[in-house]
């Protein structure tokens, strides 16, 4: 592949997530941290937490690859079903006015072949129909899409970790990832934001976008500027510097098993203690070294399929990064399955020197718990 490949689909997905980054910051802003998170949000039927600021990233980021790849499928985690009931008029109203607010920001992209979404404000029923761009079914031919508007709803709604990610995939390959990390700083030496305190939460250097084309490097820039990008990699380890290692995982044991991690970790010598974080904002840090190996170990009986779009952008930063990222099993993870990743269960990311042994302790880990067929 030519060092040129995919220029177009890189910078058509950091305009669009760049946008969408810049709505979810203005919607925690005006609407989530000024109002109780649960009355911030509506519960879906898996229990879990869907925002206006979910359905209106979904729709800006569908409207800007509608303009450029008309014919390209969108697997994207949300749909316009709630939208489109009676009761639902007034968050409706919302989401428009916040898509047209987001499409009529000044360009801080430079899109070469610039496209239009039509002349004026885009309609209640244009803004329907791109959500329900995303209702694809995936699979492993062509190219395809794959969205999740914001992802970690939770850490979003505690003015924690949230992302904004976008995955080119090609055949079930991805070929680019980009990610909008509105609460990440640009440098990590400068700390996370502490969740729940207003200041932090609008401290200026926050809002970072990664980028990744396989076969190109990762790197990242301000999502708040048109500032320059700089290329990122992964701290790399050998087994010798595994106690100086430092690994990290969700804030929701239900999503990855902490006991098992924790168990990982000791198996590996590594004596920090983890990295709690929501959202794909854990593939990011790896993948610039803030912290070393990604550990999500299925939780129970191992049946929750991940979700393509959980995984599809992260995945191609951590690869072109310096990293590893496979199941507990250590098999490549398979995009082509469909909307979910139902060949594969759990997800580890570590650099390339260790992830083999990463693999075995898991193993060991799994063994250990009576867990040894996943
Ligand atoms: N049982 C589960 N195991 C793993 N991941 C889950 C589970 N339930 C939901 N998720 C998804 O994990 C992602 C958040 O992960 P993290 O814990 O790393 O922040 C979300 O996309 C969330 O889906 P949803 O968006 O529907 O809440
Ligand atoms: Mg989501
Ligand atoms: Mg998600
Ligand atoms: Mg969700």
């Amino acid at each position: 592949m030519s060092a040129q490949a995919y220029t177009l689909e890189r910078s058509v997905a950091l305009s669009a997530v760049t946008r969408a980054s810049s709505l979810t910051s203005r919607v925690f802003a005006s609407l989530v941290s000024k109002s109780d998170p649960s009355s911030a949000s509506v519960t879906k039927s898996d229990a879990s937490p869907v925002t206006v600021g979910d359905y209106a990233a979904q729709a800006v980021v569908n409207i800007v690859l509608g303009a450029y790849f008309p014919d390209d499928p969108i697997v994207g985690e949300e749909d316009a079903a709630h939208l489109r009931k009676p009761e639902s008029e007034t968050l409706k109203r919302q989401v428009v006015q916040l898509v047209n607010e987001a499409l009529a920001l000044e360009e801080k992209e430079v899109v070469a072949q610039k496209k239009s979404w039509g002349d004026g404000p885009v309609s209640d029923e244009q803004v329907l129909a791109a959500l329900d761009r995303g209702n694809h079914q995936g699979g492993n031919k062509g190219r395809m899409w794959a969205l999740d508007p914001i992802d970690g709803t939770k850490g979003f709604l505690r003015g924690g970790q949230y992302a904004v990610c976008l995955g080119f995939l090609v055949d079930g390959e991805v070929q680019v990832g980009v990610m909008g990390c509105p609460n990440l700083p640009l440098d990590p030496k400068d700390g996370l934001p502490k969740e729940g305190d207003a200041a932090s939460n609008s401290r200026s250097d926050l809002g970072v976008a990664f980028i990744a084309v396989r076969g190109q490097g990762a790197s990242q820039r301000s999502l708040s500027s048109s500032g320059k990008e700089q290329s990122i990699s992964m701290r790399q380890l050998t087994s010798s510097g595994l106690e100086d290692a430092s690994f990290c995982e969700s804030v929701e044991a239900g999503h990855s098993s902490h006991g098992t991690n924790k168990r990982i970790a000791e198996l590996l010598g590594i004596t920090k203690e983890s990295v709690r974080m929501d959202s794909q904002a854990k593939y990011a840090s790896v993948s610039r070294g803030d912290g070393d190996i990604y550990l999500r170990l299925p939780v129970g009986d191992g049946s929750y399929q991940e979700k393509i779009w959980d995984h599809a952008s992260g995945s191609l930063l951590v690869h072109e990064a310096g990293g590893i990222v496979s199941d507990c099993r250590g098999k490549p993870l398979e995009f082509g399955q469909g909307r979910t990743l139902k060949l594969n269960r759990g997800v580890i990311a570590a650099p390339k020197g260790v992830h083999a042994e990463v693999i075995r302790a898991v193993g060991k880990a799994l063994e250990e718990e009576g867990r040894g067929h996943l």
